[in-house]
């Protein structure tokens, strides 16, 4: 185990201007960029480090263009990934439509790949509250029959964004405690997973 890097691939998804750079932003640099929107062309890479419970891992976190003029290339930023955050804007009922359609996408391509539900901007509705377009309670519906997380985030208050991030961290080490041998007779388990994540961490 020695020397093991432990990284996880987390793409993120959605239609466009549903604010997936913006997330990434404020949940790697603690902030919310204001200015002229720029859509992101191709893809961009940021890695995060992050500590669950005594445990460091990395996420590597790919945020893909929402245009569908790059659908092609989104699609090859998904292989592998074992965390996607597929985005939709509260306020837009068709991002939910497109959101629908990348779950389809992971659900047919990705067993591997834990899908996070993430509805987008969620200040706007709280500051009026007729701009919302999905129901909380169909989302979570929704996230429920595929299987998903779901979370409500804004990027420009940071309202859940931890949250989801580290939920995708704590869900990944679980499912790799599953996949560890069995237990060895005489050896505590305890122990066992302890020496795992201690070389983990000095890897990283
Ligand atoms: N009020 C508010 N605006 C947001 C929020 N997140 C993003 N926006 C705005 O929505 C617009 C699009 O945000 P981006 O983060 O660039 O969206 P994107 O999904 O990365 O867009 P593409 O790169 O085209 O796929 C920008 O003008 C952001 O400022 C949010 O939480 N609240």
């Amino acid at each position: 185990m020695s020397g093991m890097r432990v990284d996880v691939k987390v793409v993120m998804l959605g239609k466009e201007s549903v604010g997936k750079t913006s997330l990434v932003e404020r949940y790697v640099h603690h902030r919310f960029l204001v200015g002229p929107y720029q859509n992101t062309i191709g893809a961009a890479f940021v890695a995060k480090q992050i500590q669950v419970g005594e445990k460091c891992i990395t996420l590597g976190i790919w945020d893909t263009a929402g245009s569908e003029r790059y659908e092609a290339m989104s699609r090859m930023y998904y292989r592998g990934a074992r965390a996607a955050v597929v985005c939709y804007d509260l306020t837009d009922k068709r991002s939910f439509e497109r959101a629908s359609f990348w779950v389809k996408e992971l659900k047919t391509n990705e067993e591997l790949c834990q899908i996070y539900l993430c509805g987008t901007k969620k200040d706007l509705i709280a500051n009026d509250r007729h701009l919302r377009q999905i129901d909380y309670h169909d989302a979570q519906d929704f996230a429920e029959e595929i299987g998903a997380q779901h979370f409500e985030t804004s990027s420009k208050t940071g309202n859940n964004i931890d949250e989801l991030f580290q939920k995708i961290g704590e869900d990944y080490m679980s499912s790799e405690m599953e996949l560890m041998p069995a237990e060895e007779p005489g050896v505590d388990l305890n122990q066992k997973k302890n020496s795992y994540f201690y070389s983990c961490c000095l890897s990283n």
